[in-house]
C-alpha cells in the first residue's frame, strides 16, 4: 500500500521542512510584543475583557427580559445611584422575570405574585442577601446572614421579644414616645415655622428611630445617644442602597455609613451592660432589651440548678431555653431590628399622615373610635387587643402598607443555581430580587388597586387575599417585628388623631413616589401641626 510519507510526518516532508527551517517561534513572538505597544497590549485586554462581560450578560440573561446589552462593566450603576420608582415600575412590568447587571452583580428580578412568592419561599436555593455593604455594617458573623437550621434556631430565640404579651409591655414607652414627639411637631410647626408647611419626612424619620431605641433598650439609652442615632441614621441607610460602589473608600457613603454603624453598635453594647447589671439585681423589665437578658438569665438560672442536681419542676422550666449571649452579640442583634424598621416604618408613617391629612372623612372616623374606646379619656393607655379592634384604624394602616408598601423590594442571592421557571435558571450568585408591589396592587386581588379604600379592609376581602399580602415577605424570612410593626403604627396614627390637627399642603410632587431604601412622597410631605382642641 502506497504510503504518503510527507503526510505521516510534516516534518518529513520536504516542503514543510523548508517552511520549519523558515519560521523562527522566537522570532515571531517577540517581532509581535515589539510591534505591541502598552497601549495597544492594555487595549486588546480591556476589549477581552468587555467582550467577555458582554457575552456573560447575556448567557446569564437567557430567555428573560432585560436591556439587549451591557454599558461595559458599570451597567445601568448611575442609574441606581438615583434610583426612580417610575424606572423600577416600567422594570417590573416588563414581564414576570427581568435582570439587569452592574459590575460584577447579575441581578434577576421577580415581580409578579407568584415569581416574588417563589423566591421568598425556596429557602435551598436562596438566602437573604441585603447588600454588599451590608456585611460590613451589621458584621458577617450577625445572625441575619444565617441560612438554613441555624437561621431557624437563632430566630426561635428571638420570637418570645415579639409575643402578644411582649409587645403590651412595650406600648407605654412607645405611648411617652409620642406625646413627646407630637408636642415637638406642634412647637415645630407653630413656634419655629410661624404655622408654614414644612417637609415633615426628616421629623418622622427621628420619631420612629427615637421610638425604636427607647422600645429596644429602655432608658438606658440617653437622651443624646437617642438623638445622634436619630440625626446619624441616614448615613446608613445611604451607605446600604441597593447599589453601592463595592469597597469602603474614605469619604464615600458607604465609609460614612461604617462609622455611624460602629457608634450605634456601640451604644447598644452599653445598653446590654446595663440591662445585665439591672435584670440581675430584680429590676422591672420595660424594654426588648430587658425581656431578653431576663430570659437569658431565667435559662442560665434553671441550668445551673440542673447541674447541681436539683429536682426542677417542668412548670420552673423558661419557655424558651437561652444560651449566653455577649454584650456585642445582643447589640448586633438589635441592631438588624432597628436596621429592619427604621426605613420601612419611617416610610409608612410619613404616607399615613399625609394619607389621612387628604382625607378627614376617614380621620375622623379614626378618631372617633380612638376616643370611644379610652371611654372619652384621649390620654388612657391602650393594649394590644384595644388597638387592635378598632377597624378602622386597622383599616387605614393596612390600606396604607398595601397601597404605598414600604419595602418594595427584597434583595436574595442565589446560593446554588436556582430553577426559577421550567425555562430559566438563575446563576449562582446572582442576586435574585422579589418586589411585593406588584402583587399589592393586584386588581384581582384589590379592586381599584391604584386607589385608597380602607373600606376593602372592612366590608370587603382584602384580609382573605393573603398571597398577595407580601407587604412582610413570606418564608422563613417573613417580618419578626410584623405584629409589632402594625401596632405600633395604629397606636401611632390613633393616639395622633385625639391630640393634633394637621393639614397637608398638596404639590404636584405629593403623590410621586421617591425611593431611599423605602418609598416616600417626592416632596418630603409638607405638613403643619396644631394642638387639637377637644
Ligand atoms: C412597616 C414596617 C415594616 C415592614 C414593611 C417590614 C417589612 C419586612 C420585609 C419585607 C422583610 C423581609 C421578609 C422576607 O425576606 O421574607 C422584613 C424582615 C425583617 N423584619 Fe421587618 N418590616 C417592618 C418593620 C419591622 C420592625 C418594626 C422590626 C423589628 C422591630 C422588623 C424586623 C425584621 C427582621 C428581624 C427581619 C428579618 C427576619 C429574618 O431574616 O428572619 N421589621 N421586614
Amino acid at each position: 500500500m502506497a504510503v504518503n510519507a510527507s503526510f505521516v510526518s510534516p516534518t518529513a516532508d520536504a516542503k514543510v521542512a523548508q517552511v520549519m527551517t523558515s519560521f523562527n517561534a522566537n522570532g515571531l513572538v517577540s517581532q509581535v510584543l515589539s510591534d505591541m505597544t502598552w497601549w495597544k497590549l492594555t487595549l486588546t485586554i480591556l476589549m477581552l475583557a468587555v467582550a467577555y462581560d458582554q457575552f456573560k450578560y447575556i448567557w446569564n440573561k437567557g430567555s428573560i427580559k432585560g436591556p439587549a446589552f451591557k454599558l461595559p462593566f458599570m451597567g445601568p450603576f448611575l442609574e441606581s445611584v438615583n434610583p426612580s420608582f417610575t424606572k423600577y415600575h416600567e422594570k417590573w412590568t416588563s414581564g414576570p422575570l427581568s435582570c439587569v447587571s452592574v459590575f460584577h452583580k447579575f441581578v434577576v428580578i421577580a415581580s409578579t405574585r407568584d415569581m416574588a412568592r417563589k423566591v421568598f419561599n425556596s429557602p435551598t436555593f436562596v438566602k437573604p442577601c441585603v447588600v454588599d455593604a451590608a456585611y460590613k455594617l451589621l458584621r458577617p458573623q450577625n445572625w441575619v446572614f444565617l441560612d438554613g437550621k441555624a437561621h431557624v434556631d437563632y430566630r426561635k430565640g428571638l420570637n418570645g421579644l415579639f409575643t402578644r404579651s411582649a409587645l403590651n409591655q412595650y406600648l407605654p414607652i412607645q405611648e411617652e414616645i409620642y406625646n413627646e414627639y407630637f408636642k415637638q411637631f406642634v412647637h415645630t410647626s407653630q413656634v419655629e415655622n410661624k404655622g408654614e408647611p414644612i417637609p415633615f419626612m426628616p421629623a418622622f424619620r427621628e420619631l420612629q428611630c427615637a421610638l425604636s431605641c427607647r422600645t429596644f433598650c429602655g432608658h438606658y439609652m440617653t437622651e443624646e445617644a437617642i438623638k445622634k442615632i436619630c440625626d446619624d441614621y441616614y448615613l446608613i441607610t445611604e451607605a446600604l442602597e441597593l447599589v453601592n460602589f463595592p469597597i469602603i473608600l474614605p469619604f464615600t457613603k458607604s465609609w460614612y455609613g461604617k462609622k455611624s454603624a460602629d457608634m450605634v453598635l456601640e451604644e447598644f453594647s452599653k445598653c446590654a451592660a446595663k440591662s445585665k447589671v439591672r435584670m440581675a439585681a430584680g429590676g422591672k423589665a420595660d424594654c426588648i432589651l430587658d425581656f431578653w437578658v431576663q430570659n437569658i438569665q431565667a435559662s442560665t438560672k434553671y441550668r445551673a440548678r440542673i447541674a447541681a442536681g436539683e429536682n426542677v419542676s417542668d412548670d420552673e422550666k423558661p419557655s424558651m431555653l437561652l444560651r449566653e449571649f455577649t454584650d456585642f452579640e445582643i447589640s448586633m442583634t438589635l441592631f438588624t431590628f432597628l436596621f429592619a424598621s427604621q426605613d420601612a416604618t419611617s416610610s409608612a408613617c410619613t404616607w399615613l399622615f399625609q394619607i389621612m391629612a387628604d382625607r378627614p372623612e376617614i380621620l375622623e372616623k379614626v378618631r372617633e373610635e380612638n376616643i370611644a374606646i379610652r371611654n372619652g379619656d384621649i390620654h388612657a393607655p391602650v393594649d394590644l387587643d384595644q388597638i387592635e379592634t378598632m377597624q378602622w384604624t386597622r383599616a387605614v394602616v393596612k390600606e396604607t402598607l398595601r397601597y404605598r408598601p414600604p419595602v418594595i423590594m427584597v434583595p436574595y442571592v442565589a446560593k446554588k443555581d436556582f430553577p426559577i421557571t421550567d425555562t430559566y435558571t438563575a446563576p449562582k450568585g446572582s442576586m435574585v430580587i422579589p418586589t411585593t408591589y406588584l402583587a399589592l396592587h393586584d386588581s384581582e386581588a384589590y379592586p381599584e388597586p391604584d386607589s385608597f379604600i380602607p373600606e376593602r379592609w372592612i366590608s370587603g376581602d382584602a384580609d382573605k387575599q393573603t398571597k398577595n399580602w407580601l407587604v412582610f415577605g413570606t418564608g422563613p424570612h417573613y417580618c419578626l417585628g410584623q405584629t409589632y410593626a402594625q401596632a405600633n403604627l395604629m397606636l401611632m396614627i390613633g393616639k395622633a388623631s385625639m391630640m393634633l390637627d394637621w393639614k397637608h399642603k398638596v404639590t404636584d410632587l405629593s403623590e410621586e413616589i421617591k425611593v431611599f431604601a423605602t418609598i416616600f412622597p417626592m416632596d418630603d410631605c409638607l405638613l403643619t401641626f396644631s394642638e387639637r382642641q377637644a
